[in-house]
């Protein structure tokens, strides 16, 4: 499986290519859509998520509710570019009758310098437009996809936030139903009642001052078989897969898995999670400090995955030092909008992301041309492993 986005922020829509997905498996736009609103409505975005209300077209790939095993394709649109039309609509600039503003003057923490740099762009809008978050919608439509193939063997994925602007929630033992119906509902989706009253006042304050906050997601995966990804190569290791797709998300600057950085002050005999075994269960660990993974596959226990995401680069009224490009003057930074907080939205992204690294890896050690092949593959082998 593979996947490729393009479309500008601002421009006429988002578009991704899905290679990969079985033939007839069930999908429908709802599959999607659900996964798309639940991106916009984390707490403490700015004003552009007031503008989009984003939805599918699946333009291929998909009839009458079910794959047909060959590329999908899918659009969102951007409603806001009917504002944008004269800066980012095809008419060649001389074409053009109102005046195009050049963005000169690069955002500290964005992409904004290097990738002038690199692109050549005197422009900085023409890499801003595709450096900005905005593409997260059809990564995360691409994932809905992957989660689907997961629902559909039993593999359940959900993301939440663990941390934001300093305030963290406290570890509560929660099964997948609560955590999964808590990722869909609550607004800042944290599974700790009393830390999300003040993570948004944190986001509020934040905002107030016209500065940004980041924090740290997890997602977590239960009912992944045992024996997933491979030690062999270091480009098999699913862990590994997924810490870089973690890393691609927009702001996100690091990955643990389990107890994560932790482990390294801790004796041997605290870290590492006990083997047992049952008849119903099969091979278990009496504890899952390592969070689901064991030389680079996947140990069969709950994955569990952190992200930890800086704070938002573009800032209100706290403006960093930088330098105009075109007259080489320091300049201090405003913007007219930004989100101020992006964590409880990226929590959603970090979700299809990782659900898209399992999907994968799913369908490369079972390969099958047809869905219901592929989930008789993976009872098969479940079955297999539990009287191993
Ligand atoms: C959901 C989401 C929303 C974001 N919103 C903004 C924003 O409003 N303003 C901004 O400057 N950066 C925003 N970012 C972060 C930038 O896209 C990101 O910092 C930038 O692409 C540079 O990449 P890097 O931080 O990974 O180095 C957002 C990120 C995510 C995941
Ligand atoms: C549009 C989205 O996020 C955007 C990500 C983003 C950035 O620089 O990354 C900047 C902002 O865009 P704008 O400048 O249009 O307000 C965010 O709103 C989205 O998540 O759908």
């Amino acid at each position: 499986m593979r996947y490729l986005t393009a479309g500008e922020s601002h421009g006429k829509q988002l578009t991704t290519i899905i290679e990969g997905i079985p033939a007839r498996m069930p999908l429908v736009q709802e599959d999607i859509n659900s996964s798309l609103l639940r991106r916009q409505k984390g707490y403490g975005r700015g004003k552009r998520m007031q503008i989009e209300k984003d939805l599918v077209d699946i333009t291929g790939g998909v009839r009458h509710g079910y794959t047909l095993g060959s590329p999908i394709s899918l659009v969102v649109h951007n409603d806001d570019f009917k504002h944008w039309i004269d800066i980012m609509g095809e008419d060649p600039i001389e074409n053009n009758t109102k005046l195009r503003r050049v963005v000169s003057r690069p955002r500290p923490g964005h992409a904004d310098l290097n990738g002038a740099l690199k692109y050549g762009h005197r422009d900085i809008r023409n890499v801003l437009e595709r450096s900005s978050a905005r593409e997260t919608t059809v990564r995360v439509a691409a994932g809905a996809v992957a989660k689907t193939l997961l629902k559909h063997l039993g593999i359940k994925v959900c993301g939440y936030v663990k941390e934001i602007g300093g305030i963290c929630a406290k570890e509560n033992e929660f099964t997948m139903k609560e955590r999964m119906e808590i990722s869909e509902s609550s607004p800042v989706r944290t599974l700790d009642a009393d830390a999300e009253v003040k993570m948004m006042d944190a986001i509020d304050q934040a905002k107030k001052e016209g500065d940004s906050i980041g924090g740290v997601t997890e997602v977590y995966v239960e009912g992944m078989p045992a024996g997933i990804g491979s030690y062999v190569h270091y480009d098999r290791k699913l862990d590994s897969k997924i810490a870089g797709s973690v890393v691609s998300i927009n702001a996100f600057k690091g990955v643990e898995f389990g107890i994560g950085f932790q482990a390294a002050k801790m004796n041997g005999s605290n870290v590492h999670d006990e083997i047992a075994w049952n008849e119903k269960q099969g091979y278990y660990r009496s504890t899952n400090r390592l969070g689901g993974f064991e030389g680079g596959m996947t140990t069969g226990m709950p994955i569990v995955v952190k992200g930890i995401m800086k704070p938002i680069p573009t800032l209100m009224l706290k403006p960093l030092q930088s330098v105009d490009i075109e007259t080489k003057d320091p300049f201090k930074a405003t913007v007219e909008r930004s989100d101020a907080c992006a964590v409880p939205a990226a929590a959603v992204v970090m979700e299809h992301v990782v659900a898209f690294e399992l999907a994968k890896a799913i369908t490369e050690q079972f390969t099958s041309d047809q869905f219901p092949q592929l989930k008789k593959a993976i009872e098969a082998y479940r079955e297999e492993t539990r009287c191993f």
